[in-house]
């Protein structure tokens, strides 16, 4: 697995393929419509989440790009191939697939789980031995314990995790993953949730994701497809885009009510929301930091040295008598780096009691965030706009 070079090229082995669905529809035997003229392109390397209620059309969607179920008209491209004309079997061997309840084979070890595809592809015994170890610890699998364990014996989180590790045995650029921790508890579920994100960042597979749930389709997705009946796209977007966007009512009321506080989770900290407070420097005199308070009639201020590290903040109540800044400051515990999101910085906020979080760049301050500056920043990030509903941004 390569996840450091440049992109791959569409058709390299094990590197991401583009999808494309064009035109797209499935009529089933009774005459159901589960998916109508569908166009969808899903990009080489990013992870998609099909998001919707229940029945419009997400599994036959994902079932119809591994040919588990023909399409009735349409055409599939994978890396720029149609799907219709490769060998199915040929196929399925691109395509890790994760359901479920994962679909392990009950009586075969974790170990011989994991090796499926390799062992079909003719791998020799060595190589897939090594393969295997390599991937269950990838997913956070001990082979020594877990490897010669069955499916029974595990948790339903390991039984998850080797699951994922079976899809990815054979570096295929292409995951399907249908609703893979749906029937796992809340607490799992996101623990798993945040595993599978730094995977993907070291895998940089094309995934096709499906779930019912829009927290999971916020946290996971690069892009979401909302679908409503029929698989129609109402929507296909960023995940803060979507919610502060929804382009249609179906997708506001399907992304909820909510969706400003959710939005707080997917917007970043942009530099340029930042408010920047008077700054003394550690090595002056409470005398200097008066100054500068008086000055700026400020309430506190933050303590600097000369390279721009962060040494903590100075009140002005702190700030009286004759010592020094060192001395009299206290330690910033409310800080978050700069790559985070409004979320974290919100909770962080929180947790400290403070009334402003600092952002640092490795150990370099690069300015606050105030309650007031967050709001300004989620407005921000959806061009301006004043919120429609009513709550929908109150932070
Ligand atoms: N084999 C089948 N025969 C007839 N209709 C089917 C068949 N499989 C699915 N459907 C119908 O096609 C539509 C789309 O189903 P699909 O399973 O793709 O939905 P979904 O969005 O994945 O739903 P869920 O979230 O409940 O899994 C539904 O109306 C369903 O009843």
């Amino acid at each position: 697995m390569d996840a450091t070079s440049s992109p791959p090229s569409p058709a390299a082995p094990g590197g991401a393929e583009e999808i494309r669905l064009e035109g797209v529809s499935k009529v089933y035997a009774d005459g159901t419509v589960g998916v109508a003229e569908l166009d969808l392109t899903i990009a080489a390397g990013e992870l998609t989440v099909l998001v919707g209620p229940s029945g419009c059309g997400k599994t036959t969607t994902m079932k119809m790009i591994n040919r588990i179920i023909e399409p009735s008209t349409g055409r599939i491209l994978m890396g720029g191939e149609d799907v219709t004309r490769v060998d199915p079997v040929r196929l399925r061997r691109r395509i890790g697939y994760v359901i479920q309840n994962v679909g392990l084979f009950p009586h075969q070890t974790v170990r011989v789980n994991v090796g499926t595809v390799p062992r079909l592809l003719g791998w020799d015994k060595r190589r897939i031995r090594d393969r295997v170890d390599e991937l269950l610890d990838v997913v956070g699998l001990d082979p020594a314990v877990h490897g010669d364990r069955y499916p029974h014996q595990l948790s339903g989180g390991q039984r998850q995790r080797a699951g994922v590790a079976r899809a990815l045995a054979a570096d295929p650029g292409v995951l399907l993953m249908d609703e893979p921790f749906s029937a796992v508890d809340p607490i799992v579920r996101e623990r798993l949730q945040s595993e599978f994100l730094r995977l993907q960042e070291q895998v940089r597979k094309t995934i096709v994701f499906v779930t019912h749930d829009i927290e999971e389709a916020v946290r996971l997705g690069d892009r979401i497809a909302v679908m409503s009946e029929g698989g129609h796209v109402e929507q296909f977007d960023s995940p803060a885009d979507l919610l502060g966007r929804p382009a249609t009512p179906f997708v506001a009321d399907f992304v909820g009510a909510d969706r400003g506080l959710k939005r707080l989770a997917v917007t970043g900290i942009d530099v340029a929301d930042l408010e920047h407070p008077p700054v003394v420097r550690v090595d002056d005199g409470l005398d200097a930091a008066r100054t500068v308070l008086a000055r700026e009639s400020a309430r506190w201020a933050v303590v600097l040295d000369d390279r721009g590290t962060l040494h903590g903040w100075l009140s002005a109540d702190r700030a009286a008598g004759s010592g020094t800044v060192r001395d009299a400051g206290k330690r910033m515990e409310a800080w978050v780096p700069v790559g985070s999101s409004l979320k974290t910085a919100f909770s962080t906020m929180l947790q400290h009691e403070a009334g402003w979080v600092a952002v640092l760049d490795g150990d370099r301050f690069l300015g606050v965030l105030t309650p007031e500056s967050l709001h300004a920043a989620l407005r921000r990030s959806v061009g301006g706009a004043v919120p429609e509903t009513a709550g929908a941004a109150q932070v």
